[in-house]
C-alpha cells in the first residue's frame, strides 16, 4: 500500500525550491535523531539542482550530521565521470563537494567510462547489486526521502511515458535507451524500487509541466504518465510552482 498524492503549491520556482529545502534539513534531521542516520535519493533537473543551492545557503544545514547521511540517485545520463550534464557531477558541485559528507556514502550511478565502459546495462545492474547490499529486504533500501523531478512529457526518474523502463515489474535499476530528452542513453531506478522509500517527493515548476500535471491527477496511467506511478509509502508529496500547478483543479 502506498499514500495517497498530497500537493503543496508555492508562488514561484524561488519558493519551491526554498520550501523543498527547509522541508528535505528538517526531514533528515528528524531521521537523525530516531535512527542517527537518514537516507536521501537525489535528483537532476533544474528543479532539483534549485533545491540542493537552497540547501547550501540554509543556516539550518549546519543541524545536520552530514556524515550519517546516504546519498543515491533516481537517475543518471550515461555519459562520461564529471561531464556538466551528468547528475552526480551537478550535484556535487552544487551541494556535495560543500558539506561534510562520508564520500564513502555517495553512491553514484557508474559513468560511460567507468569499470563497465559503454555498457549502461551493466551500470544499472551494478547499482541494482549495491542497493541490494544495502537493504533489509535484500533488494533496495527503504529510502527516507526520494526526491524526483517530472519532465514536460511526464517522466520521472529516466522512466518515459510508454518506454520499457515503465513495464518493468522485477528489477530495481534498468537501464534506459532511446530517451526523447538527450541524452538519450540513461540509467534508472524503477517505479517498484522508488515505492519502496518512505516518502516520495515529486518536485517541480514551471508552465511547460501543467499539461502533464493536468494528466497525472486527471487520472492517467503511470504507462502514459510515469511520475503518476511514483509514490511512497508514507508520503506521497508533489511540490509544485503556480505555473505548473496551473491546470489542476
Ligand atoms: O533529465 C532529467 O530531467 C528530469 C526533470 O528535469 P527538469 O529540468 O525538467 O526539472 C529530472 O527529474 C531527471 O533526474 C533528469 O535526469
Amino acid at each position: 500500500m502506498t499514500a495517497a498524492p498530497q500537493v503543496v503549491v508555492l508562488a514561484n520556482s524561488e519558493l519551491l525550491a526554498a520550501a523543498t529545502a527547509a522541508r528535505l534539513l528538517t526531514s533528515v534531521i528528524d531521521a537523525q535523531a530516531a535512527r542517527g542516520t537518514a537516507s536521501v535519493v537525489l535528483t537532476g533537473g533544474r528543479t532539483g539542482n534549485a533545491v540542493m543551492a537552497q540547501l547550501l545557503a540554509s543556516p539550518v544545514k549546519d543541524a545536520v550530521d552530514w556524515s550519517n547521511v546516504d546519498f543515491y540517485w533516481g537517475d543518471e545520463r550515461f555519459l562520461p565521470a564529471g561531464d556538466p550534464e551528468r547528475n552526480e557531477t551537478q550535484a556535487r558541485e552544487a551541494l556535495l563537494d560543500h558539506l561534510p559528507i562520508d564520500p564513502t556514502r555517495v553512491y553514484a550511478m557508474e559513468p560511460s567510462d567507468g569499470k563497465f565502459g559503454d555498457d549502461p546495462d551493466a551500470a544499472a545492474e551494478a547499482y541494482a547489486q549495491l542497493l541490494a547490499s544495502k537493504a533489509d529486504d535484500g533488494q533496495v533500501p527503504v529510502f527516507d526521502v526520494c526526491l524526483l523531478g517530472v519532465g514536460e512529457e511526464g517522466h520521472t526518474a529516466s522512466i518515459f511515458p510508454e518506454s520499457p523502463a515503465v513495464y518493468e515489474t522485477s528489477r530495481t535499476v534498468v537501464a534506459v535507451r532511446d530517451c526523447p530528452k538527450p541524452p538519450p542513453t540513461r540509467v534508472s531506478l524503477t517505479l517498484p524500487a522508488i515505492r519502496r522509500s518512505t516518502e516520495v517527493w515529486l518536485l517541480t515548476g514551471g508552465e511547460a509541466k501543467a499539461d502533464a500535471l493536468a494528466m497525472a491527477f486527471g487520472g492517467a496511467t503511470e504507462v502514459e504518465i510515469p511520475a503518476a506511478g511514483a509514490r511512497g509509502q508514507q508520503r506521497t508529496l508533489w511540490l509544485l510552482d503556480k505555473a505548473a500547478a496551473a491546470k489542476l483543479s
